[in-house]
């Protein structure tokens, strides 16, 4: 079963700029521009792009704090504007910039706020608070006032919120900024515990590509306000004309090798040679052309690298 469903969304913004001392014009931002995507219930989807791409207004949009210009939205059934307080029972939210949990308060008080305003059932409560406080560490901080907890520790935090009144669908706008490589490898390893045990569907935002590497298989790229990928994190090496690397260690330093066909050379650091060939391509002819003409000790073929692809992606091979 779909549980979520956008089909050609958009969403213009109208913003008035000033033009001079009296005067101010109108002009649009088609922050979304037709987008339509399915996520099925149990996937986990990265959903990433450049700054101002419109993934913060689409993820908007599914929470229905913002109504959409045109076309059709569906998340667990429910159309988000109109109905938000009935899907709010249905989704969790966190926003890695900002909480969602109260500043003055210890996080034991602000679960209790959490438990009162869903209404969940004691017992449900205790298991999900239970299991939060084991896999995410959280036992010592329970006492401690949000505003003096670390940064890593008030993600842990916000993450547990979101998930103590069991949503069928989380939203996750960069989870694990400024966290340092402990904390994210803690909050990757409980995201992808949370998806297989409970069966959570998740759609996650952000700047990280361990992250996507590490929790999704499916990946969606929006670039202004447009979906230019949507499908299998290896396959964005196809889209993105991506080429491989040969690297050569040869018996002895030589001037950068130019007469293998179809590759050229990236790199010189002493023996050792960088060739770039197309992705697409089998590594074989290449590996054979410079066996044979050069004396070698060593080849290794490495994978275009996941940020370059995407790299070139946002560079405006948008007509994917
Ligand atoms: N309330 C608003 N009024 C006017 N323009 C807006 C508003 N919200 C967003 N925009 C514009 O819409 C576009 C998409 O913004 P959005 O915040 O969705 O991008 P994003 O992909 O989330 O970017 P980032 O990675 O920087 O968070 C941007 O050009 C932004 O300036």
């Amino acid at each position: 079963m779909e549980l979520i469903e956008l089909t050609d969304v958009e969403k213009v913004f109208e913003v008035r700029r000033r033009a001079g001392l009296l005067r101010r014009e109108r002009r649009e931002v088609r922050a979304v521009d037709g987008i339509s995507f399915r996520v099925p219930r149990g996937e986990m989807v990265g959903y990433i792009g450049p700054n101002g791409a419109g993934k913060s207004t689409t993820i908007k949009m599914l929470t229905g704090i913002l109504v959409p210009s045109r076309g059709r939205l569906r998340v667990a059934g429910i159309d988000p504007s109109r109905d938000r307080t009935r899907l709010a029972r249905r989704i969790g939210v966190v926003f890695g910039q900002r909480t969602t949990l109260w500043w003055d308060l210890p996080l034991r008080d602000s679960y209790g706020l959490v438990r009162r305003m869903y209404r969940i059932p004691e017992a449900r409560y205790r298991a999900n608070l239970d299991r939060c406080i084991e896999l995410l560490d959280l036992e010592k901080l329970l006492d401690v006032p949000v505003r003096q907890l670390s940064l890593g520790q008030r993600m842990r935090g916000d993450i547990a919120a979101a998930l103590l009144h069991d949503p069928e669908v989380l939203y996750l706008d960069e989870p694990t900024i400024g966290l340092d490589v402990v904390s994210k490898a803690k909050v990757r390893g409980f995201l992808r515990d949370v998806n297989a045990e409970r069966g959570t569907t998740v759609l996650l935002t952000t700047h990280d590509l361990t992250d996507i590497e590490q929790l999704c298989r499916r990946v969606m790229v929006i670039d202004h306000g447009r979906l230019v990928y949507d499908g299998a994190l290896d396959g964005l090496h196809t889209v993105g004309e991506s080429e491989r690397m040969l690297v050569v260690d040869l018996e002895r330093e030589s001037p950068p090798i130019t007469d293998v066909p179809g590759a050229r050379v990236v790199r010189v650091e002493g023996p050792r040679q960088w060739l770039a060939f197309p992705a697409a391509r089998s590594a074989a002819p290449v590996v054979a052309a410079v066996a044979e003409r050069y004396p070698l000790v060593d080849l290794s073929v490495r994978e275009p690298d996941i940020e370059q692809v995407i790299a070139r992606l946002y560079e405006g091979r948008s007509g994917i």
